[in-house]
């Protein structure tokens, strides 16, 4: 697979298999994301990783009581929100990417981007591999429970959650805007 085909092929998983993730495959494909450009070489990532199954728990408990109220699961009943824990605690692997805060507003940027880079470098690499995921980013990932719950400092900040796994069905492709009509030339 060229660069190209991979990039264009990878689709977010939201669905997984049972199949278990090896936490060296993980590793091993983290470490070459990490070769991600970074201004200043700051490197300002770091990697929660949970696959254990009272870890996975754990995040999904966390994320319910994060959210509990949110309109949206106050709306919810109890069992549709067991159901949803049991869904989280059932995927194959969480890998939580937490980013460390710059008091400069430029270099805060520059990192955001920076962990950025990493976390598709990441994506794509999984892809070759057979490896799905999605990145959330819903609002849980800036609840002081959620962050609390799993030691982020004060001065980090989670830039996503990678649910992932093996999945049996790969989704359609959202179509693409070409290049070409957001391209100015001058
Ligand atoms: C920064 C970022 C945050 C995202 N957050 C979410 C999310 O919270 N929930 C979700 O379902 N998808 C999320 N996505 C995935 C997008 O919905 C997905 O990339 C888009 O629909 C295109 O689909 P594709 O990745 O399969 O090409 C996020 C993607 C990015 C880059």
């Amino acid at each position: 697979m060229t660069i190209a085909d991979t990039i264009r092929s990878r689709r977010s998983i939201r669905s997984f298999n049972a199949q278990p993730v090896s936490t060296d495959l993980i590793v091993e494909l983290l470490n070459d994301a990490v070769w991600a450009p970074n201004h200043g070489m700051r490197e300002p990532w770091r990697f929660i990783l949970a696959e254990r199954a009272e870890a996975k728990e754990h995040v999904a408990s966390l994320m319910l009581e994060s959210v509990q109220n949110m309109k949206l699961m106050k709306l919810m009943p109890g069992k549709l929100q067991q159901a949803l824990k049991n869904k989280i605690s059932r995927m194959p692997a969480h890998l939580i990417v937490v980013m460390k805060n710059e008091k400069d507003p430029h270099k805060q940027e520059e990192d955001y981007a920076a962990v950025s880079c990493v976390i598709q470098n990441f994506q794509l690499l999984a892809w070759e591999q057979g490896l799905g995921m999605i990145w959330s980013t819903m609002e849980y990932i800036h609840s002081p429970i959620f962050c609390e719950g799993l030691s982020v400092k004060s001065d980090e900040r989670i830039v996503g959650v990678l649910h992932m796994g093996y999945f049996d069905k790969t989704p359609k492709p959202k179509s693409r805007t070409s290049a070409e009509q957001k391209l100015t030339l001058l």
